[in-house]
């Protein structure tokens, strides 16, 4: 089956990146949220990051218009279920993505392929509680989307080679390149790349260095591109412990057990740049260390 209109489930800062990379590989997109106003912001980024990429020169304002003219958003669920893909990139939390599947599964057409963009939950067990294990995977997008190479597939236990066929399609289209994974806990990037980050944390809250020398470290020590806390600001301490917690359950392994000193920042709601504080305050001009 080809795929040809995509929905996407959250407008947050994965939803709306994914909106954008399909309509610019020519998919009508409908984004839909709980929220008017993450769908108008999220639009609002969408038109920045395209305007940005016209300036570069890296794509033509004919492009830019008509992957505009692609996306429409919605907060009606049943809006998207004629969509011949869905990806769902709402907040982490198995309880919201099992609610979103109950609440598409009247509208969807019996062929629509379901997914997730889940950064960590099982793919199985997301799959269990939907009407077509067999057409439900994980489609995971690296952060933030019109930049990064990658995309994870994650088939579950029942996912048919059709559907992955299907996905792998929309990856070569976008551009992208794919890696397959396994149905572990937090599968290949998440599996080694948050412990890193939750290992930083622990070296900030051991007091072995402060923000600043943890992130400068890393920086020019591993030729990282962010500091492992400027990085886990950018992708939100709420996703970074949610998935903390799903490889300590999913693994039964105390070595992935979360920092305290993340926990805390999470029940603070200081969550990264989408709330302006997390390891460092964003609400000046220049980015300032809480720690
Ligand atoms: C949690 C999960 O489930 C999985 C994950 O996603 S884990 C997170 C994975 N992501 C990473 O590790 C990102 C690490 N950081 C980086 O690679 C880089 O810092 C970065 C690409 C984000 C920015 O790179 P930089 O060189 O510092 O900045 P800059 O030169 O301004 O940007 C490079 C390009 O990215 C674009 N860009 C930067 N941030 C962007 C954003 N949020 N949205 C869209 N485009 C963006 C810029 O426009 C620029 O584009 P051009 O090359 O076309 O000019
Ligand atoms: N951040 C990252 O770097 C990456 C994240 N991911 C994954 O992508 C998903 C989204 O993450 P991210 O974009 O960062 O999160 P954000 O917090 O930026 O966005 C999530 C969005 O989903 C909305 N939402 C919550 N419940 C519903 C619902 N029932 N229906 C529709 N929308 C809903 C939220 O609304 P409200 O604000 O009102 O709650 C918010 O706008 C998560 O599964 C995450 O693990 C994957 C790769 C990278």
């Amino acid at each position: 089956m080809e795929i040809k209109s995509v929905g996407v489930v959250g407008a947050g800062q994965m939803g709306n990146g994914i909106a954008h990379v399909m309509a610019l590989s020519g998919y009508n997109v409908r984004l839909n949220d709980v929220r008017q106003e993450a769908l108008d912001d999220a639009l609002a980024l969408i038109t920045k990051n395209l305007d940005r990429q016209v300036s570069r020169e890296k794509i033509s304002q004919t492009d830019r218009d008509g992957a505009l003219g692609r996306i429409s958003t919605t907060m009606d669920m049943a809006a998207i279920g004629d969509s011949d893909l869905v990806i769902e990139a709402a907040t982490e939390r198995e309880e919201v993505k099992h609610k979103i599947f109950e609440s598409l599964a009247p509208h969807l057409r019996p062929e629509t392929i379901l997914t997730s963009n889940t950064s960590s939950i099982s793919i199985t067990r997301l799959a269990s509680r939907t009407d077509r294990p067999e057409k439900f995977m994980g489609f995971h997008f690296m952060n933030p989307v019109p930049v990064m190479q990658l995309v994870e597939l994650i088939r579950g236990i029942a996912t048919d080679v059709d559907t992955y066929d299907a996905c792998l399609a929309v990856v070569n289209k976008l551009g992208k390149t794919a890696a397959s994974a396994e149905d572990f806990p937090a599968f290949i990037v998440n599996r080694v790349l948050i412990p890193m980050i939750n290992e930083a944390v622990y070296t900030l809250y051991e007091g072995v260095g402060n923000v600043k020398s943890i992130d400068m470290a890393m920086k020019l020590g591993a030729n990282h591109p962010m500091g492992p806390l400027e990085l886990a600001d950018f992708i939100g301490l709420d996703t970074c412990l949610a998935i903390m917690n799903v490889l300590h359950d999913g693994l039964a392994d105390t070595k992935y057990r979360p920092c305290p000193l993340l926990t805390k920042y999470v029940e603070a709601g200081w969550l990264g740049r989408k709330t302006q504080r997390g390891f460092y305050d964003y609400r000046g001009e220049e980015p300032v260390p809480t720690r």
